[in-house]
Order: structure tokens, then sequence, then C-alpha cells
């Protein structure tokens, strides 16, 4: 679905993306996760044409990009940058002006296209106040709408929950995982680490310019080859398992063990009573401060 080779953008002396390969596949919520100022915006913006790049290739949906941009965007839902709007005009009125712009879509079904793409993010009960009356958590979503019109297969959206509050970020995750479901391909910007490992289900991390790590969630949060228990016989436990137990606090314990299903086994038949056990996993966090290295505290700051 998107394809980078080397592809770098300088800004007199300042490299803002620095030989990037990116590999977005179809049918992926993909999060593309740096501190602000690592070179996300100047990315997407390449993507979509909007920004030429100093060197490297893009290929959008197979096509080479800027050359022949024009023949993939519609296809493409984008939200870059805060959603431009005309804030005397209501939220629906400016989605109508929108969708007679662009391509595709006849006049006859715009009223129902429009009225759908509103009810999804959330916004039919208020679509006739106007735009300048709205919290930026309702342009953001506005901004969403204008990017589903024409049911796109590929969303690009630099920091979407940027301005909204706890709740509307979850519905905007979950309107998200509902597009992907029905087919769309999702590649999102963001700087908030939490955001990303509850969304995506592939991560590229990109630090001062350079696209440091990009795999399945799943697999960068691979088990670490510790189980986590929680027993009110944890001394029974500590005896029982004879040195494999690497850290007690109180009734937990974490035990060097690949195979949480027969450690609790063993842990039953030693009459250990077992409240809870699960494998250790790494977290998100952990993986990117591994990629990254020091000063990379900077990621998940709010701004
Ligand atoms: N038009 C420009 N002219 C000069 N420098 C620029 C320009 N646009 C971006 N930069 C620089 O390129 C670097 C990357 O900026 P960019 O906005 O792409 O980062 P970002 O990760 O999107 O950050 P943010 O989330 O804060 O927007 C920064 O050092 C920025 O100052």
């Amino acid at each position: 679905m998107i394809t980078t080779r080397a592809l770098t953008k300088r800004f007199g002396t300042t490299v803002a993306v620095d030989a990037v390969d990116l590999r977005v596949r179809e049918g992926d919520r993909y999060g593309f996760l740096g501190p602000n100022g690592s070179g996300k915006t100047t990315l997407v913006r390449m993507l979509l044409g909007l920004v030429y790049a100093t060197s490297g290739e893009i290929e959008l949906l197979g096509k080479p990009v800027p050359k022949r941009v024009a023949e993939v965007l519609p296809d493409v839902g984008a939200l870059v940058e805060g959603p431009g709007a005309y804030g005397h005009l209501s939220g629906r009125r400016n989605l109508a002006l929108l969708d007679a712009a662009g391509r595709g879509g006849s006049r006859r079904t715009r009223r129902g296209r429009i009225g759908e793409a509103l009810e999804r993010v959330g916004l039919a009960h208020v679509d006739q106040r106007p735009v300048k009356a709205y919290s930026l958590g309702m342009r953001q979503r506005l901004g969403l709408a204008a990017a589903l019109l024409r049911k796109p297969r590929l969303l690009v959206l630099d920091e979407p929950t940027n301005g909204l509050d706890p709740q509307g970020i979850r519905e905007i995750r979950e309107l998200l995982i509902e597009l992907n479901r029905d087919g769309t391909t999702v590649f999102l910007s963001s700087h908030l680490l939490a955001e990303v490992e509850h969304l995506c289900t592939r991560v590229g991390v990109v630090d001062r310019g350079r696209l440091v790590l990009e795999d399945e969630l799943a697999a960068l949060r691979a088990a670490t080859g510790r189980v986590l228990v929680a027993t009110p016989d944890a001394a029974d436990a500590v005896a029982i398992l004879d040195g494999r137990v690497e850290n007690r606090d109180g009734e937990r314990l974490v035990i060097r063990h690949e195979d949480p299903a027969a450690l609790n086994a063993l842990l039953v038949r030693s009459g250990v009573r077992v409240r809870s056990i699960d494998s250790e996993r790494r977290t998100l966090e952990q993986v990117v401060l591994e990629a990254t290295g020091p000063g990379s505290d900077r990621f998940g700051e709010p701004g």
C-alpha cells in the first residue's frame, strides 16, 4: 500500500527525513511513532505529494509519487495537520463543498454519503452548527469525516487524536478499527506510545528522521521468557521452584519459565494456589527505548 525507498528530505542543513524504507501492507493498522520534530509530518506530506522529497522513492497503492499521485488520491483519505474548514459554514455544508470538489460519487447519492460520514465520526447531531463553534476535537472529527467521504482504500492520518479528550480518542480508535475491519488500510502518525499500542497491528518507529524499527506489534511484544504469578502461597512456590524465582513482591512472583500452562500445572499439583498467571511481555515502551537509546524519553510527551 505504501512503500518508500531511501526517502530523504532536507530543509537546508536539517535532515527531516533520513533514508527511510517504509513498508505498509494492505490491511495494516500501521502506527508511525516518533517524538515531536522527528519528521513524521514531513514524511506524511511527502506520501501525499504535498512536499517533494530531496531524494528517494515513494509508491502509493502501487503508483509512483508524486508523478502519478493524482491517479491514487481518489482512493486515499487524508487528515494532515489540523483540518481546514470554513468556520462560518456548518460541518455538513463544508463536507458538501469538499464532496462537490472531489471526483467520483454521483450528486444523487451525495446527501446520503455526507450523512453517513458525519454519523460515523459522531457529528450527525451537531451538523448544522457553524464550524467556528466546534471544539478542536470536533474539527478533528470533521476532518476525518472528509477523509471518509469516498470510502478510501487507504487512510493517512497525521496525529488524528490531537486535541481530543479520552472519550473522543476512544471513539476515533474504535472507528478506525471498524474501518480497518471493513478493508481500509490505516496509516497514522503519533507521538503517543499508548495510542499506537492500543490501535495498531504494525509499528514503525522514527527517531531524528531515521526509521529505527519496523515490525508487527505482536512480534515486538514477544514473551520475555518469564511468567508472572500471583499466589497466597508465595513462600511455598519459592521453595518448590528452586532458584527460578527472580523476584518476589508479597504475593507476586516473577519466575523464569517459558510455559505458563506447564508452570500452572506444576504449582497446582504441589498444592500452591494460583490467583493469576501470565507470560511477561515487553511493553512497546521498552522496545522503543531499546531501539532509540538515550534521549528517547521524549516519546509520549503530551503536546
Ligand atoms: N518547511 C520547513 N522548513 C524548515 N524546516 C522544517 C520544515 N518543516 C519541518 N522542518 C524541520 O524538520 C524536522 C521534522 O519536522 P516534522 O514537522 O516533520 O516533525 P514531526 O515529527 O511531524 O513533529 P510534529 O509532531 O511536532 O509536527 C524538524 O526539525 C523541523 O523543524
